[in-house]
């Protein structure tokens, strides 16, 4: 196995003494496609913030091998409105030549917007460009935030596809972040499922079995995505925190919070 790109070491956040990410281990290569999926509020966006080396841990250590180069598709893209931008010239600000940056944009079949306004393209059109942006400087490591938002759902398993495809040619690590489960399950190798601390993690075949899954999505939406057991012995309140039960086994004394099963 080779090096890891980013090793996360029991990584807690916390704003205002609000727990937000709750001693996570994550570790991240080359070749993979990590996907964290959770409820909103999850601290799912803190988390990659923290594999980019953007969010500070309030404890627990964050580690990036040297000289890792990231792109980043951002959840939103906040621009001013009234400022005239075109693609040509947000593909630029990214400092890489023009040579470069149309070759990313076609590598994500956008290439024929050069000169359109970034404020007037579709949503697809958007996650496309923003996607361009982040290959441009030939990432080791991809961060997507929900990159298949405002996408329909055929272009959802295109995007996705084109993902996977990416991840082969620069041979780079991929992590992000999705709420299309169906998708997620479909085309992504390692899901963590995060509600505050990883609830459950593993392969998508056996995550939506999961009993935790189960808890954190609903009956419904994991029974349309299979079912299995294994012994789960916490609960979430409504902010997501773990409601404590008497009956932790003493044997996994020392793990996690909220992380008293089995995991596979
Ligand atoms: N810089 C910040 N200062 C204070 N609170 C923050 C900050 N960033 C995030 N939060 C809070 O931390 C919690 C987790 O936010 P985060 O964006 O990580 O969740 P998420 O799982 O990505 O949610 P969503 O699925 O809705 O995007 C939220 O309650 C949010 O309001």
């Amino acid at each position: 196995m080779n090096n890891p790109l980013v090793t996360i070491d029991n990584l807690t956040v916390r704003f205002d003494d609000r727990l937000v990410v709750d001693r996570v281990n994550l570790s991240l290569h080359r070749g993979d496609i990590i996907t964290i999926i959770g409820p909103n509020g999850a601290g799912k966006t803190t988390l990659i913030k923290a594999v980019l080396g953007i969010q500070p841990a309030t404890s627990g250590r964050i580690e990036r091998t040297k000289g890792l180069i990231t792109g980043y598709v951002p959840q939103h893209l906040r621009l001013e409105s009234t400022l005239p931008l075109s693609v040509r010239r947000f593909m630029l600000l990214s400092g890489q030549p023009l040579q470069a940056c149309e070759a990313a944009l076609a590598r994500t079949s956008v290439d024929h917007l050069l000169d359109a306004s970034v404020h007037h393209l579709s949503g697809g059109e958007q996650q496309r460009v923003l996607l361009a942006r982040a290959l441009v400087r030939k990432p080791d490591l991809l961060v997507l935030d929900e990159p298949a938002q405002g996408v329909d759902i055929n272009g959802q398993a295109a995007l996705y596809e084109l993902i996977r495809q990416l991840r082969d040619e620069f041979n780079c690590g991929v992590i992000m972040i999705s709420h299309d489960l169906h998708l997620v399950m479909a085309a992504t190798d390692k899901v963590i499922c995060l509600n505050q601390h990883v609830c459950c993690s593993g392969y998508p075949a056996d995550i939506s079995h999961d009993p935790a899954f189960i808890e954190t999505f609903g009956q419904s939406v994991a029974e349309s995505l299979a079912v299995y057991h294994h012994h789960h012995n916490h609960n979430h309140d409504l902010s997501g925190s773990v409601v404590t039960q008497n009956h932790a086994s003493p044997a996994l004394e020392g793990t996690p919070r909220g992380c008293q099963h089995d995991h596979h």
